[in-house]
């Protein structure tokens, strides 16, 4: 089954915050995501709103159930206690945690999982109580004691932290590298019964690839990239070209 595309907003929250306008509305964007095919809709609610603002949520939320039941609602976060009160306010179908400083620009890698294990514990038990499905950031380093570590918390799935590999359009032979080290941790993710999802800098250019070496690689949440190709090409053309380079007879 190719990997399902949850379209991440946070790069459109962007454009429309540089000015006091409703434009580009972040919710007209994920309903034509959506209706382009997008299995679901990430946000990456930072302390500082200055992506997506704390009052987007409950209106993709309600886009989602009134118009796309089935769909996803994926949330991404420290999880700070502001955080896990956004996620039981907007019931997210997925909570995505991730080590973030509030001053970091973009998430630059995942969890320690050994060091932060019973901290992620309580808040993967608090989460998974209230139905959500709980993924964990995680390097991408081929360790399987990370992987046994992020197993103990009692997290579904991790989520592998594809910048590095992104980052490597003009070095094919170290993205080569990167793409076994991916593989080899997802692949003792599937070992421990771990789902795998996947995200950061991920482009049409290089998720063929991603999704050979891991057949079983469940989601990847795009927007930086979807986004610039979106100004080219358009949302509806742009879901389905990255849909297609996930595998789907698009
Ligand atoms: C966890 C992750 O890789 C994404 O959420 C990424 O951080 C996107 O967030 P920004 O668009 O705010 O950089
Ligand atoms: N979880 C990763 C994500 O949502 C998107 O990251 P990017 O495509 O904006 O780098």
């Amino acid at each position: 089954m190719p990997a399902k595309l949850s379209v991440n907003l946070n790069a459109i929250a962007m454009l429309r915050n540089r000015r006091d306008l409703p434009w580009p509305d972040v919710a007209h964007f994920g309903r034509l995501a959506l209706r382009a095919g997008a299995h679901g809709l990430t946000v990456h609610p930072r302390p500082d709103q200055r992506h997506i603002r704390f009052s987007d949520l409950p209106i993709l939320r309600a886009l989602i159930d009134d118009e796309f039941p089935g769909a996803e609602f994926n949330m991404e976060g420290y999880p700070t206690e502001e955080f896990l009160a956004l996620c039981e306010a907007n019931e997210p179908e997925q909570v995505t945690l991730v080590p973030d400083d509030p001053a970091q620009a973009t998430s630059d890698h995942g969890w320690d999982f050994a060091a932060h294990r019973d901290f992620l514990t309580k808040v993967v038990s608090r989460l998974k109580a209230r139905g959500m499905r709980v993924s964990l950031f995680a390097d991408g380093d081929g360790e399987k004691a990370a992987v046994e570590a992020a197993k103990a918390t009692g997290a579904d799935r991790i989520e592998l932290y594809t910048g590095p590999y992104g980052g490597c359009y003009d070095a094919p032979e170290r993205a080569t590298e990167l793409l076994e080290k991916l593989g080899k941790t997802a692949d003792f993710a599937k070992a421990y019964g771990l789902g795998v999802n996947g995200g950061h800098d991920l482009t049409v250019a290089n998720l063929p690839q991603l999704a050979r070496r891991i057949p079983h690689l469940a989601e990847v949440s795009i927007g930086h990239g979807l986004t610039a190709d979106a100004l080219e090409y358009g949302m509806a053309e742009t879901v389905r070209r990255f849909r297609h380079a996930c595998g789907e007879p698009v």
